[in-house]
């Protein structure tokens, strides 16, 4: 393999070939615009071109290439991994003495010709991630490339074929070990063998990783919707992969990984924006409690098809020729039918009508009548009227408003009293004059469905998805119906009060009841030191999972008792501004106004959790998800006994610290901390 030099000047052909790329790309929009042919071709065109030169041109400055792979004379193709994806390279399948580079995308300096880079998702690359001393899968040499920004500055071989396993890479510890500032990065460079198997799970399967903090659960579901992207683009595109995050912080913070992966058109959101309804009013504890079980699907079942009633007379309609008829016996049964199969409240109801049209259509034709199309719409719409006092057409507000007004109607026997008065409106209301919660508009999203199916993904990743209710999770059951779900979670990390205390039954409540569950318990952010504090947590948690072992031997673990939280925090604050990276502060939501205020009259600047600054105060509801070189956790009493999951919450918050942890307290630590 080459030199340090050499290596340098590869690197820069690849950059001017990838330049070249990028001018031809735009260019090719430019001809695409003129192209003669019809217009959805040239449209179609110019939309791909454009998406590509958008995409090449939005990826920055990153490093052309981050590592290499070399076969030893006569290695063959493995069989491992290279599954899925477009073509291999190499010949007629076999790699003996071929070199690769891996990078972010493909780089080509000439059409034919074999790649200079090749994309980090292609199937020859799998072998960068998994070949090992033990399975060298024929690769000599392993290199790892250092960068200094945009400066090739040192590489690193593993030689495999030795046989004797090496110590680990100083190149994935340091970028494991790095001190975070900013966004969240990609991690091609250093996906992990056990990390590499699920993002190249095919696109097919469903899994559920159960990941203690820190394993990478949300870096492997990012890259594996750029990896699915990559290896079924043109069924991708079509209907979309949607990822699902705890919270906008955990957004914001995720933002911009896949746009480096090169994947621009990954929509990433929350549940509740999903949903896609205004939340103007907020559910008493008990009250969303009823509204997120599980009973409330039969509740909202029997509301919609209660409304169809059975027909108290014939359905009589006449055109210019005659009376046509179809008699309350025949009605009734075709409505009987009808709703015996019906997929949807609304499918059964056009099904009503259609029955109906041909029941006419035979007695017209049997009288010689030529029933053209003119013809069938008309008497459709005549037979409406006599269908909608029977299968009366709904809407879904008005459907819940009336539950909402008046629960006992649909929920006898599925509710009892008590859950009854939880859920029923103080005084009856309008769809019109409903300020509905976010979980109503779970149950809107429900109802919703019962009464019509609405588009689904192609592939749906779901983070934290410990904390979905069994409401939540029938929604995104819903859009991933005809596809695969990556579910992504902790059960020790459950906070809310419906969340998942084991996989299979939450598995069961997304449709995948058969998803495999594959256990990370390597973290890559959290020191062992602080690991070791919040695993004393697992025991009290009642939930079976297996405790994190830390990648990092490396941070620091301070523990102190204060009298002044908020002047504590404010030195600790300072203390930490003397080293690299960011800097959380995470308290009780309570306790923040007064945090805040006290650092900001130390001349702190400080930002929200979805604030891009060195300082963030974030709330302990909001940091899930998140992460910061150095955490302030301030008070963990007041944390746990701010809610009902308090243990959960602080299991959460000690393990956001990336370097290092100070814990500030005033009362008596947790007893289950020490
Ligand atoms: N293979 C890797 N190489 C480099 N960094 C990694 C790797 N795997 C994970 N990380 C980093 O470790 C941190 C934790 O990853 P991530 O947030 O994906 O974990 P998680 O399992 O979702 O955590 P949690 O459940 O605690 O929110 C991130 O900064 C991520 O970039």
């Amino acid at each position: 393999m080459r030199g340090l030099a050499s290596e340098r000047e590869y690197a820069e052909r690849c950059r001017e070939a990838l330049r070249r790329m990028v001018a031809g790309a735009r260019e090719n929009v430019a001809v695409g615009e003129h192209t003669w042919g019809d217009r959805y071709t040239a449209e179609r065109l110019g939309f791909y071109l454009k998406t590509l030169a958008r995409d090449m041109g939005e990826e920055g400055d990153n490093p052309p290439f981050f590592g290499a792979i070399a076969y030893a004379a006569g290695a063959v193709a493995g069989g491992h991994g290279e599954h899925g994806g477009h073509g291999g390279h190499g010949g007629h399948g076999g790699h003996g003495g071929q070199t690769y580079y891996l990078g972010r995308r493909h780089v080509s300096d000439a059409i034919g010709r074999p790649p200079m880079v090749i994309d980090w998702r292609a199937p020859v690359s799998a072998a960068f991630y998994q070949a090992s001393a033990v399975e060298p899968r024929g690769i000599e040499t392993r290199r790892r490339f250092g960068w200094s920004a945009q400066t090739l500055t040192s590489f690193e071989d593993e030689r495999l074929l030795t046989g004797s396993p090496s110590g680990g890479s100083d190149l994935v510890r340091r970028e494991i070990e790095r001190a975070r500032v900013g966004p969240m990065r990609d991690i091609v460079a250093t996906i992990q063998p056990e990390q590499d198997t699920l993002v190249r799970t095919d696109l097919d399967v469903s899994v559920c990783v159960q990941g203690a903090p820190g394993t990478g659960k949300t870096a492997v579901g990012l890259h594996r919707a750029a990896y699915l992207l990559y290896a079924h683009r043109s069924r991708l595109t079509r209907n979309g992969v949607l990822v699902l995050g705890p919270n906008r912080a955990f957004l914001h913070y995720i933002s911009a990984v896949l746009p480096t992966l090169g994947e621009v058109d990954v929509e990433q959101t929350t549940i509740e924006q999903l949903l896609d309804r205004e939340v103007r009013a907020t559910d008493e504890q008990a009250t969303a409690e009823v509204k997120h079980d599980v009973r409330m699907a039969d509740v909202l079942r029997k509301a919609v098809y209660s409304r169809i009633g059975r027909p108290s007379q014939a359905v009589v309609v006449s055109d210019e020729s005659y009376k046509w008829r179809v008699n309350q016996h025949e009605f009734a049964e075709i409505v009987v039918e009808a709703e015996a199969d019906a997929t949807t409240y609304l499918t059964g109801r056009e099904r009503v009508i259609a029955r109906i049209v041909a029941a006419l259509q035979r007695q017209a034709e049997a009288r010689g009548q030529n029933c053209n199309g003119v013809w069938l719409r008309r008497m459709a719409r005549a037979v409406t009227p006599a269908v909608e006092a029977v299968w009366p057409r709904l809407k879904a507000d008005e459907v819940l408003a009336e539950v909402l007004s008046d629960p006992s109607t649909a929920a006898d026997g599925i509710l009892n009293a008590d859950e009854l008065d939880a859920i029923r409106w103080p005084r009856p209301r309008t769809a019109k004059s409903a300020r509905w919660t976010a979980a109503d508009a779970v149950l809107l999203d429900e109802v919703s469905a019962l009464l019509e199916r609405a588009p689904t993904y192609g592939h749906v990743i779901v983070d934290e998805a410990q904390d979905l209710s069994p409401m939540q999770c029938r929604a995104i059951a819903r859009c991933s119906e005809h596809s695969s779900l990556t579910v992504l979670g902790d059960l020790a990390q459950g906070t809310t009060a419906w969340a998942a205390t084991d996989w299979p039954t939450q598995l069961g409540q997304l449709g995948k009841p058969t998803a495999e569950i594959i256990a990370l318990s390597t973290g890559y952010r959290v020191p062992a030191v602080v690991v070791e504090l919040a695993n004393r947590l697992l025991a009290s948690l009642d939930v079976d999972v297996p405790p994190t072992t830390s990648f990092r031997s490396d941070g620091e673990l301070t523990i102190t008792h204060v009298d002044d939280l908020p002047a504590a925090c404010v030195e600790s604050v300072q203390r930490a501004l003397t080293r690299e990276g960011s800097v959380g502060v995470i308290a009780a939501d309570h306790q923040l106004p007064v945090l805040t205020d006290a650092l900001k009259t130390a001349g702190i600047e400080v930002v929200a959790a979805d604030g891009d600054g060195r300082v963030a105060v974030v709330p302990a509801s909001l940091a899930k998800g998140l992460e910061y070189d150095h955490v302030i956790a301030v008070e963990p009493t007041d944390i746990v006994a701010n809610e009902p999951r308090g243990l959960n919450r602080l299991y959460v918050i000690l393990t956001r610290a990336v370097s290092r942890l100070d814990v500030l307290h005033n009362l008596p630590l947790p007893a289950e901390l020490s």
